[in-house]
């Protein structure tokens, strides 16, 4: 088991947005975790990389509980936020030796690693430039790029595809497919499970905080006809 949300309750502050929260990502498995605006998606994902605390319930992943052993906890995740986060004032060379030190990676095997990711994206002559000349998608890839060096068990993934162009879309899905065989885990948060779908085992339907559906993601449109009649 990867990760393991047990009665999850948490928010802001006194604000309680998420309510009872139960699910499990399974090791080589890819979760969706579906729901409209404001259901609760990228609060979930701040408790489970430990910018919030839960007000009940707990969070472990690979045995590993955050509050216990930060360090170890945060080495097994990868995060890729919607909004991408680089630091202006370094390269994308360094931003990839930046997770190369802070995931304590072999060198040479990142390295391979990074050049097969860089030509697939078509980053591989952007080494020496600075975020300031990317476009909001080549700031997503260098997020994606950064996240599959790392030997992370679980991958979080928020919106991946907003920003990008069909093609690296379809890359990424490989990415994460070939990822999975080896093992990896995934969550991924959606509006809707369209692109997914087909790369989905399971599903979570978020509503106001509370986990309203959950299943196979082939169960998804009968089990959340509400979506699928809203794609409509
Ligand atoms: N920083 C914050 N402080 C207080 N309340 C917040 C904060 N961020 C989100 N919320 C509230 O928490 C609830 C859930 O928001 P959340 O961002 O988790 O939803 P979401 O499913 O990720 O939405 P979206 O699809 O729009 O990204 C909403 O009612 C929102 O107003």
């Amino acid at each position: 088991m990867s990760l393991e949300i047990k009665n999850l309750s948490g928010g802001y502050g006194k604000l309680t947005v998420l309510k009872d929260i139960s699910f499990t990502v399974s090791d080589g498995t890819l979760t969706a975790l579906v729901g409209l605006n404001g259901s609760g998606k990228s609060t979930t994902i701040n408790h489970i990389i430990g910018l919030l605390q839960p007000k009940q319930g707990s969070i472990v992943l690979n045995n590993l509980l955050l509050d216990q052993e930060p360090v170890a906890y945060k080495s097994q995740l990868a995060y890729i936020p919607e909004q991408p986060i680089v630091y202006e004032e370094l390269t994308l060379k360094e931003h990839l030796e930046l997770t190369i030190a802070a995931y304590h990676l072999d060198e040479k095997v990142a390295w391979q690693r990074a050049e097969k990711l860089l030509n697939i994206f078509r980053l591989n002559d952007k080494l020496t430039w600075f975020p300031t000349h990317f476009s909001k998608g080549m700031r997503q890839k260098v997020m994606i790029v950064m996240a599959f060096i790392t030997d992370a068990k679980l991958f979080i993934i928020d919106e991946p595809f907003l920003g990008l162009d069909v093609i690296a879309v379809n890359d990424l899905l490989k990415l994460i497919d070939s990822r999975k065989k080896e093992g990896t885990s995934f969550l991924l948060t959606t509006h809707v499970l369209d692109t997914i779908a087909d790369h989905a085992d399971q599903f979570v339907y978020l509503k106001d905080g509370q986990v309203a559906a959950a299943g196979a993601a082939s169960e998804f449109t009968k089990l959340v006809p509400e979506l699928a009649v809203s794609k409509e």
